[in-house]
């Protein structure tokens, strides 16, 4: 059975919208005109035991109202939801002991009490014996250095103490599956990679089931093998990161500095950037030759060679499989 699946999921949101002024005030709790926003819109996927799975798409796309769904906070206006066969918002209990869930933007600790109280309230709600407890606590310490901070309030801490408390909570009740939203937005890179290799520990290492939605590319390639891309509420790509590279990506680029005064190689050159030439193209036995021909030169100073970055290639699937540029 797969650890999660989303079946036709679909959420429109109602919202009353107001006019400006005292006048639109009053007609909106009078009469109220409503607007609907269909965020998501038919999106089904599955993902299996002890997978990473990336959530990726432009702004507005639909990603967290997915993630809500899945964890049982919003229900869906239409499809079906299932976390381990069950259905997360008809089941909630059930389902907190096997979701954890950590949202990068906002905090689920208590913002007025030591994070430790916090962690003591979870263990009592989650019903954890006292050894249990303090040996999880250890060893989520251990990987996220937490005990330097953790008797101070999460007002008062940064926002990598406060994120890496809030993974210690989400985790703290030993979930199987963990939905992670821009876990790292706004964090240094020091602690960024910290958190990364904690949530390549909780897969590789504990065999956990993890959704994540970032925006940020390195961490994708990090992390991911399979991604989701989503746009417009709806799936434009279900699988593996390199498929997508190879598909979507324009093929080689090389970057070269010559000696001043050196005639340079035309063939697929692009153009000039900061002192370099530039070429690409997406014929491999075209990108070899180029390069032998480089390497024979002796008016070479320095020589790039490589694909696509993943940023390219994602705002070339929206651009081409959505129609719409993010
Ligand atoms: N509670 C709500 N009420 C009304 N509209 C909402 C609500 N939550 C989300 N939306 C709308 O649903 C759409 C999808 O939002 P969602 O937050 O799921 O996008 P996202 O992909 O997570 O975006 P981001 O990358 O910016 O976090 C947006 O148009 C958003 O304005």
């Amino acid at each position: 059975m797969p650890a999660i699946e989303a079946d036709g999921l679909r959420k429109v949101f109602s919202t009353v919208v107001r006019s400006p002024g005292l006048r639109g005030f009053v007609r909106s709790v009078v009469a109220p005109e409503r607007a609907e926003t269909v965020a998501v819109e038919g999106v089904s996927f599955t993902v299996g035991q002890g997978e990473l799975l990336a959530l990726l798409g432009p702004n507005g796309a639909g990603k967290s109202t997915t993630i809500k769904m899945l964890s049982g906070v919003l229900v869906p206006t239409a499809g079906r939801a299932r976390i381990a066969g069950h259905v997360p918002h008809t089941d909630r209990i059930a389902n907190a002991r096997r979701i954890g869930a950590v949202f990068g933007q906002r905090t689920q600790l208590w913002w007025d009490l030591p994070a430790t109280e916090s962690f003591g309230m979870l263990r009592d709600i989650f019903r954890t014996d006292t050894a249990t407890h303090e040996r999880r606590l250890a060893e989520l310490d251990a990987l996220l250095e937490l005990s330097a901070f953790w008797h101070q309030r999460p007002r008062h801490m940064s926002l990598g103490q406060r994120v890496r408390c809030d993974l210690a909570a989400a985790l703290l009740h030993d979930p199987p599956i963990i939905f992670l939203d821009e876990p790292t937005i706004g964090m240094d890179a020091v602690v960024k990679e910290q958190v990364r290799e904690f949530i390549r520990h909780q897969v590789d290492a504990r065999g956990r089931t993890v959704v994540l939605t970032t925006h940020d590319m390195a961490e994708v390639a990090r992390l991911a093998q399979r991604v989701l891309l989503v746009n417009h509420g709806r799936v434009v790509y279900d699988g593996g990161l390199d498929e997508l590279q190879r598909e979507y990506g324009s093929g080689w680029r090389v970057r070269v500095v010559y000696t001043p005064g050196a005639a340079p190689e035309t063939t697929h050159l692009d153009g000039r950037s900061g002192g370099a030439h530039l070429y690409s193209g997406d014929d491999d036995a075209a990108h070899r030759s180029l390069l032998r021909a480089l390497l024979d030169r002796d008016d070479v100073l320095d020589l790039q060679t490589g694909g696509d970055d993943l940023e390219d290639v994602m705002a070339a699937v929206y651009r081409r499989r959505a129609g719409v540029a993010p």
